[in-house]
């Protein structure tokens, strides 16, 4: 059984759109759409290791994030602890760097079916609170 820690980035603009890519279609998650980020390494904390990903994803360089939520999720092969940040200041245009697609789409429009089913509640609770602007 695989334990990983994961740390992600909701990289969101001022038109509460947010950079999404797609996995590659050898992963774990094959195919969906992810936020940009990885596992978390030896000596980093979460926050370093979101900064990293991002920079290696997706190009940007963050310059700002809080912490939006937590959660654990058990696949049937590994365990996960995901740790989600808001994104909301950086440097750089966000492109998928390692040839993966990736996009802007509102808040309001994220479909949590097209998520690995770990992300599910962090997309309800980024649609419910685009829907309360
Ligand atoms: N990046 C990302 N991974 C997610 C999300 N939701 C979710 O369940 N995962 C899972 C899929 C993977 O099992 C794990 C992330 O691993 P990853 O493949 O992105 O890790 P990595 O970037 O370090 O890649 P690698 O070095 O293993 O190639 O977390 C998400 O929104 N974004
Ligand atoms: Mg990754």
């Amino acid at each position: 059984m695989k334990i990983l820690n994961i740390a992600v980035g909701i990289i969101r603009n001022s038109q509460g759109e947010i950079f999404i890519t797609r996995r590659a279609a050898d992963a774990h998650m094959a195919n969906k759409l992810e936020f940009p980020g990885g596992k978390i390494e030896e000596g980093e904390t979460p926050e370093q290791a979101m900064i990293r990903e991002l920079q290696e994803e997706v190009g940007i360089t963050v310059q700002g994030a809080t912490l939006f939520d937590k959660l654990k999720y058990q696949f049937p092969d590994r365990h996960i602890t995901l740790w989600f940040w808001l994104v909301e200041n950086w440097q750089g245009e966000p492109w998928g760097k390692e040839g993966q697609p990736g996009e802007w789409i509102a808040q309001s429009a994220l479909n949590a079916d097209d998520f690995p089913p770990a992300n599910e509640p962090i997309i309800n609770k980024l649609v419910q609170s685009a829907q309360a602007c």
